[in-house]
């Protein structure tokens, strides 16, 4: 019989209310629970303002939340820890630091002697194609590039949760495409049973159904539905368009109020 998968991370009635400057109380996470197992790829998806970057900076540990409990490997977290990396969609590059010292630098923190950092930060460079550009600075690399460098530094830290907060928000269409393969070819690599549990936020209709096991869907800061994607991958353009993966789509749609099929359809039905 299979292993149950271990409940990596759980949310149990989490709350997160922020006061503005006119004194008026946001209510921008309400009453989230969830369980995700080990190993899961889940996307976040809803519109603007609807708390996604509000839960994962509460799963990071650097925001706290009004009520409720955040459990990450069996421990209520309490502040950030190297067993969570994070990518925002700002690059989290040093700009001080040569390409290698940036994917060294949470390993150094954790106290790992320079040879073993070095071969681990090499590894996940030459994984997302950056060997050539190892000593170079940050300022002499493109923007895809640099997001290539904060993923092979968040996986090179090791962290069994990888939180990304839409990382790929800001390239453009070709770009956005290769970095979605490093990504889910990095995951991937860890192999089954091994892979880190990933939390990804898109607006993205199309990213979600490209990646994701699971896709949440948050609106009003409420969760308002949770779809599983059992599509195999790679998925490609044919398995993108098979039924099943069309009908998720408009579902998503649907919750973002842009399912212009079901718009035409109720116009002809009225
Ligand atoms: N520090 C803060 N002070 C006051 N209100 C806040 C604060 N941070 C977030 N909010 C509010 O909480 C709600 C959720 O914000 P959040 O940034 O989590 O949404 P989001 O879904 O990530 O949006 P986007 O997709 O535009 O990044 C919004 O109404 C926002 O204005």
């Amino acid at each position: 019989m299979a292993e149950p998968q271990r409940r990596m991370i759980e949310l149990v009635h989490v709350n997160r209310r922020f006061r503005r400057a006119d004194g008026q109380e946001v209510s921008a996470v309400s009453d989230v629970s969830f369980v995700i197992p080990e190993g899961e790829f889940v996307c976040l998806v809803g519109p603007s303002g609807c708390g996604k970057s509000t839960l994962l900076q509460m799963l990071a540990g650097l925001l706290d939340p009004s009520d409720g409990d955040i459990v990450v490997a069996g421990r209520q977290i309490a502040g950030p820890g190297p067993d969570r990396g994070v990518v925002f969609q700002k690059d989290s590059v040093f700009p001080w630091m040569r390409v290698i010292d940036n994917v060294e630098y949470g390993l150094k923190c954790r106290g790992l002697g320079a040879r073993e950092r070095r071969e681990i930060a090499s590894l996940y460079l030459r994984h997302v194609g950056l060997s050539h550009v190892e000593q170079a600075w940050p300022r002499e690399l493109s923007g895809g590039m640099l997001k290539r460098v904060a993923i092979a530094t968040v996986f090179a830290n090791g962290g069994r949760v990888l939180m990304l907060d839409e990382p790929f928000g800001a390239l453009d269409y070709v770009t956005r495409h290769q970095l979605q393969d490093v990504l889910l070819d990095l995951w991937n690599a860890d192999g089954a049973g091994t892979r880190r549990t990933v939390l990804f936020v898109t607006h993205d209709v199309d990213e979600a159904l490209a990646l994701a096991d699971r896709i949440m869907v948050f609106h009003s800061g409420r969760q308002v539905d949770d779809i599983a994607v059992t599509q195999d991958r790679p998925r490609t353009t044919d398995s993108l368009l098979l039924p099943d993966m069309v009908a998720i789509k408009h579902k998503l749609l649907r919750h973002l109020g842009l399912d212009r099929t079901a718009a035409r359809d109720r116009g002809a039905a009225a």
